[in-house]
């Protein structure tokens, strides 16, 4: 990265979220952090959940102490939607560090810092992920090894993802989480609408089955979070759960909203078309390219 940005104002660090030495030194004198370290591969993090608990938790710890000691003026955490409802290691890591952010938030000064959060869903084509995975298959001549035809995920690109993030960065305030509308698609449309942007309608399909800690859809937004959530247009800002340790208010104050709200899902959400999906798989480069007949690495 040094090399390839070649930029004087980019200085590299070696160190580790899991070290808070490292992290206090590597935030001395820094105005903003937006913090991305994570341990995101379901799989691993589900045969080796510790690690996930020092980095996707522990680490975060380090990170939030270290800049409130140095007062950084802003933080925006990144997690995703495995985090709602999680069912795997991972995901139940990533909610354990929102508490985390949400905790610290409330025990800090709003002049000196102030810590928010972002939740995204699936990034079209980033590493290891299922849309490259199609398109090498395709061209491997290989059948497409689809999960299941009726699992959604939300579908958002890159450039999305970096707006949420400088959205929550420029309107956060302390203990927010961000989530940006997103529209969903199957599986099965995924694979259509890849194999026909390939010119290869036909391509086989072999039906392999839902994988180790897959749910059949994500959600964004819990139904709790959906009832206090303000709508803000292209995203939602769900504020921080600012009760305090009053146990009654936990216990004999219900709130009626939450009873008729529903969550907010890749099932319930704006569903893609083969067209619609489509027309968002061409906001990407490499899938433009594809379309030419030419191809190009989609991390380059
Ligand atoms: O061979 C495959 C692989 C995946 N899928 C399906 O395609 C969808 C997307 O799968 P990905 O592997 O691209 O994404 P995941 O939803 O499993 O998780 C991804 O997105 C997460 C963000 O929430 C994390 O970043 C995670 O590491 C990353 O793999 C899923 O419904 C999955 O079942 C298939 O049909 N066939």
């Amino acid at each position: 990265m040094r090399k390839r940005y070649a930029n004087p104002k980019l200085k590299f660090y070696i160190g580790d979220v899991r070290d808070y030495n490292s992290m206090l030194n590597a935030t001395r004198g820094v105005d903003y952090i937006y913090h991305a370290a994570a341990l995101k591969q379901v799989p691993s993090c589900e045969f080796h959940p510790m690690e996930a608990v020092k980095t996707n938790v522990l680490g975060t710890e380090n990170v939030l102490e270290a800049a409130i000691q140095n007062e950084v003026k802003r933080v925006v955490c990144l997690s995703t939607d495995k985090a709602v409802y999680p069912i795997n290691a991972m995901g139940i890591s990533k909610a354990m560090m929102e508490k985390v952010m949400v905790a610290k938030s409330r025990n800090v000064d709003p002049e000196k810092t102030v810590i928010c959060g972002t939740r995204y869903g699936n990034v079209m084509a980033s590493r290891g992920s299922v849309i490259p995975l199609f398109v090498d298959q395709v061209r491997a001549g290989k059948a497409l090894t689809i999960t299941d035809p009726n699992m959604t995920r939300f579908m958002m690109t890159l450039a999305d993802a970096v707006d949420l993030v400088l959205y929550a960065f420029e309107h956060g305030s302390n203990g927010d989480m961000f989530v940006q509308k997103a529209p969903a698609a199957t599986v099965e449309t995924l694979a259509k609408a890849l194999t026909d942007l390939m010119g290869k309608p036909d391509h086989p399909i072999n039906v392999i089955g839902t994988r180790h800690g897959e749910k059949l859809f994500e959600a964004l937004l819990s139904r709790e979070e959906m009832a206090c959530a303000e709508d803000l247009g292209g995203y939602y800002r769900v504020p921080p759960d600012l009760r305090d340790l009053n146990y009654g208010k936990f216990v004999e104050q219900g709130e009626e909203k939450i009873s008729h709200t529903e969550d907010y899902n890749s099932h319930n959400t704006e569903r893609l078309d083969v067209a619609g999906m489509q027309a968002l798989l061409r906001k990407l480069d490499f899938i433009r390219a594809l379309e030419r007949g030419e191809y190009i690495n989609p991390e380059d």
